[in-house]
């Protein structure tokens, strides 16, 4: 398909759907028109127009197209209206709205092999999707949330041995399953509960962890300041099921947990002290706002709708936003400099692996 054909295509969807939200305007009566660019198009209003350029327009519009150009092009969903200015000294179409695209959809790994997988991966990339990876120098904290039976356990075990050629790692497992049994096999620290010891006694243990990692990120400090590119090895402290943790132990150890986390997680962004945390929901209580504000991965796997959204994505509507189906499926937000502002659907990668770990 060429780009007139496609320009063509989107504004006939455009002027068959929008009719009502456009008081009966169309590009046939030159009210608007549509520019294909290579990251997007532009949706060029001619004003003044009987019609107001609003957010719902904006929403409206990538509806529209959203279906339409499924699955050749993936809209990048925005928060509110992507104003650009155009190079024209017409004032009557001096700006458009911009649709940001990503060409085709989303699609999902399948790995024969995950531990050769992990081993055969250079420097500090994680593949994710086969059109998305994240670079490991480039985040600081990931956040995995799902309802139960949505693949977090099987999102974490990826994430952990993908990681473990990149970073140390320390595992910190509230329901001593899953990642215990990975760390035990990977000869990975693991903290979990243990018989006959009190919840507070496991998040005393936590507490200790994670203060040691706070002297680290303290001494990392101090060689940073002699030597701005000194180079450190990678630390992820690795928390499932978060939210468990705070409850039912007494409010002391609860703040010096919030407390602890707030701090790594603001400090560890230059000294390569990174969280990886897991749980069935995120929210005021089950992590510090200092922490939801240092995420710069985020997934939502499982039930995709506004409640299970709100925290992570809270300015999000996921109307429009094609979700697919099946197991680890969801959506994911890198925030870095190296991926433009999106929310793009997610696919966890399907991989194989060593018996009796999941
Ligand atoms: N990306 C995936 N590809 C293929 N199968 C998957 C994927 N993610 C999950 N599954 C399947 O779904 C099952 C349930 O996933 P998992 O145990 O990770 O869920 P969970 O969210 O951790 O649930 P719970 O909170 O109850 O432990 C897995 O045993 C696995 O077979």
């Amino acid at each position: 398909m060429t780009d007139s054909q496609l320009n063509l295509y989107i504004l006939q969807s455009l002027n068959m759907a929008l009719g009502s939200q456009m008081q009966g305007e169309t590009s046939y009566t030159n009210s608007f028109d549509v520019k294909i660019k290579t990251e997007g198009f532009y949706f060029i209003p001619r004003l003044p127009a009987g019609y107001v350029i609003d957010d719902e327009l904006y929403q409206k519009i990538f509806l529209i197209a959203s279906a339409s150009l499924y699955p050749r092009y993936t809209l990048l969903k925005q928060t509110s209206a992507y104003f650009v200015p155009l190079n024209t000294d017409d004032i009557h179409v001096q700006r458009a709205l911009f649709f940001p695209w990503k060409i085709g959809i989303s699609k999902r790994l399948i790995i024969s092999n995950l531990e050769q997988f992990a081993s055969s991966q250079s420097g500090t990339r994680i593949p994710l999707m086969e059109n998305l990876s994240i670079d490991y120098d480039k985040v600081t904290s990931i956040a995995i949330a799902g309802n139960s039976g949505s693949g977090k356990s099987y999102a974490l075990t990826y994430f952990l041995t993908v990681l473990k050629p990149i970073s140390d790692l320390i595992v910190i497992d509230p329901k001593f399953d899953t990642p215990s049994r990975w760390a035990k096999v990977n000869d990975v620290k693991v903290i979990h509960p243990e018989m006959n010891r009190s919840k507070s006694d496991f998040v005393s243990e936590l507490n200790e962890a994670l203060s040691k990692s706070l002297n680290l990120i303290n001494q990392r400090q101090a060689i940073l300041y002699e030597n701005p590119e000194h180079h450190f090895t990678h630390l992820t402290i690795v928390i499932d099921e978060v939210l468990s943790i705070s409850e039912g132990v007494n409010k002391a150890i609860k703040e010096s947990f919030f407390s602890l986390l707030s701090q790594i997680a603001l400090l560890g962004r230059a000294t390569k002290v990174h969280m990886l945390l897991v749980s069935q929901r995120f929210d005021y209580h089950s992590i510090p706002v200092s922490v939801r504000e240092q995420l710069n991965v985020l997934m939502q796997i499982g039930n995709i709708n506004s409640k299970t959204v709100q925290f992570l994505f809270p300015d999000l509507n996921t109307e429009g936003i094609v979700i697919p189906n099946g197991k680890g499926t969801g959506l994911i937000q890198i925030i870095d400099n190296e991926h433009p502002y999106q929310v793009l659907p997610l696919l966890i990668p399907t991989y194989y692996t060593r018996k009796g770990i999941l």
